[in-house]
């Protein structure tokens, strides 16, 4: 299966220059796929096209032959490097979780969740923490694709490790698709089976 972006081109509305132009990527859902690029070149920017958070855009994103759909589930997730800013600060974690699935025990064990933080609010938990609640919020079974955008840049090493290695062992068994957007080389020269340089099919 593949994820792919079809001469993706994009302006902010307030901008005046082009951020992506003719942009053509193809993710294979069965390997890891690094994004790398300058800071600001967009590489966050395409990540959002490509899991429909941007309501317009030049251009198509397709898994295979079926068009993304544009309301309902979004089967490409993306994470995001603050986690808490696409949490609803007045509901408890349960409630942010179940509004996307049914985590299993088991998930919730694996991931290093404790039943207790579940009645928290999303203030009420570290950075750590909660990024692993982001991260079992995309794992729905319904994701086709995982986007990674500086997933586990502001935690600290330990924590790092502990989350690539479980999201990986979760990809590379349900064959998800993973799209990691990082800055530290070191972390995309070990995970990545491939790595596309968004300067290189960026025509802008
Ligand atoms: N909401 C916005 N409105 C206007 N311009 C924006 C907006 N978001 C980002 N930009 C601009 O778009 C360009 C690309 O930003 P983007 O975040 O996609 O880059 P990036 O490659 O992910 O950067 P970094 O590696 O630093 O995270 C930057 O010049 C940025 O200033």
């Amino acid at each position: 299966m593949n994820l792919i972006g079809k001469n993706i081109s994009y302006k902010y509305p307030s901008g005046k220059e082009y951020i992506l132009k003719d942009v053509n990527i193809e993710i294979d859902s069965e390997k890891i796929t690094g994004l790398v690029g300058d800071s600001g070149s967009g590489k966050s920017t395409l990540c959002k096209i490509l899991s429909n958070y941007m309501a317009k855009y030049d251009g198509e994103v397709f898994i295979d032959s079926e068009k993304l759909p544009k309301s309902g589930f979004c089967p490409v997730q993306l994470i995001y490097q603050h986690p808490e800013k696409v949490m609803n600060p007045k509901w408890k974690m349960k409630k942010i979780l179940d509004e996307s699935w049914q985590v299993s025990e088991e998930l919730f064990k694996e991931f290093g969740i404790q039943k207790s933080w579940l009645n928290r609010y999303p203030s009420e938990l570290s950075g750590g923490e909660l990024q692993r609640f982001s991260v079992l919020r995309a794992l729905n079974p319904k994701t086709k694709f995982v986007i990674a955008d500086e997933m586990t840049t502001m935690l600290d090493a330990v924590t790092q490790v502990q989350i690539w290695k479980k999201v990986i062992e979760y990809c590379r068994k349900n064959s998800v698709g993973l799209l990691v957007v990082s800055h530290d080389k070191k972390l995309v020269d070990e995970i990545c089976d491939e790595v596309i340089y968004l300067n290189e099919i960026n025509k802008k």
